[in-house]
């Protein structure tokens, strides 16, 4: 199994890459964070030192800068666990949506995993360590199906599956492994931000999956990690998920893969049943906002 020896986590300062960075660093990994604020950085080295007594490096830089990023990727050393988190989630109409947020979460969470993965990719292939090596990213349940009020985020989610489908093929012969983690709603600090001003209608079609904590899901994505999996779930509504739009995928386990084309059939009838639920809470909202 492929096991995380020095591993770099962007938006580790936070939630699910906090928990991830935390449970690596337990578990005797070097570990790197890297995001924005260097309080919020500080704080979470703080954190886990206290709790572990394992000392992490932090690094304060905007993914969206290619410049800042790569200068983290030379700083820090070698990587053999790659895991690109951080994201922003604005949800909203696209109708109600300024194209400034629609940039932002397209430059955040796409744009910034291209810059990362860009600059981390020379010293991942020139690693010295004979072991296998992992890039992961921190996808979503809404990247996996369009969710209301979710157009641009959706959109850059879906992006990140288009992007490891095609780097997998690209980094195979250097024995790196892509992993897509796909969690439901998690109860991290940018959770809280977002349901401020989330649509009725977004809580109620994400509630169709339960809601995790933040470091169950790091248990679940270290998992797939250290296992090597391209697709990794992360509740039980999660795996009915990935089983249902396993499409062209790569799929490493035998037992898994005959899973797919066993059920695949019966899972779109569920699917539909989905969306038909889904569609109901929909003209039902709008028959009530006009009664009113
Ligand atoms: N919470 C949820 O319900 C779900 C979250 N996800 C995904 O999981 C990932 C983590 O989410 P969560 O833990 O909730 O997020 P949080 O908002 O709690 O944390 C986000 C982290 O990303 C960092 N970050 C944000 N923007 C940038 C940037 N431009 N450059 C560098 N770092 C940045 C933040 O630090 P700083 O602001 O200082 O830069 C912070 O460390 C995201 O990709 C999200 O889309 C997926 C499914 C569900
Ligand atoms: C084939 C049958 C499948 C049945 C299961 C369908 C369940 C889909 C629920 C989607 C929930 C999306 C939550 C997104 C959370 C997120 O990313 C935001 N909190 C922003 O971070």
């Amino acid at each position: 199994s492929l096991i995380p020896t020095n591993s770099t986590t962007t938006g580790g300062s936070s939630g699910i890459g906090l928990a991830l960075a935390h449970q690596a660093a337990s578990e005797g990994a070097r570990v790197s964070i890297l995001a924005r604020s260097i309080d919020k950085l500080e704080e979470a080295k703080n954190h886990i030192q206290l709790s572990t007594g394992v000392d992490v490096a932090v690094f304060a830089a905007d993914v969206r800068d290619y410049d800042a990023v790569s200068k983290v990727v030379e700083e820090a050393g070698p990587i053999n666990v790659l895991v690109v988190n951080q994201g922003v989630f604005v949800p909203g109409e696209l109708e109600k949506q300024g194209l400034d947020e629609v940039r932002f979460m397209v430059d955040v969470n796409l744009i910034g995993s291209f810059n990362m993965i860009k600059a981390a990719l020379p010293g991942m292939k020139d690693r010295k360590d004979r072991g296998p090596g992992s890039i992961a990213l921190m996808s979503s349940q809404a990247g996996q199906v369009g969710i209301y009020g979710y157009t641009a985020y959706s959109a850059s989610k879906f992006g990140l599956r288009g992007l490891a489908e095609a780097l997998q093929q690209e980094v195979i012969a250097h024995d790196i492994h892509v992993s897509l983690i796909f969690p439901p709603d998690t109860d991290t600090p940018g959770l809280v931000e977002e349901c401020k001003t989330r649509p009725q209608l977004t809580s109620i079609i994400a509630e169709s999956s339960g809601a995790m904590k933040a470091d169950e899901v790091s248990k679940k994505a270290l998992d797939g990690i250290k296992s090597a999996s391209f697709f990794v779930p992360c509740n039980f509504e999660g795996l009915l998920l990935s089983i249902g739009t396993a499409g062209m995928s790569p799929q490493r386990s035998f037992v898994m893969a005959f899973v797919e084309v066993i059920a695949t059939g019966v899972l779109r009838i569920a699917a539909l049943g989905y969306q038909w639920n889904w569609y109901t809470s929909i003209h039902k909202w709008h028959a009530q906002n006009k009664s009113k």
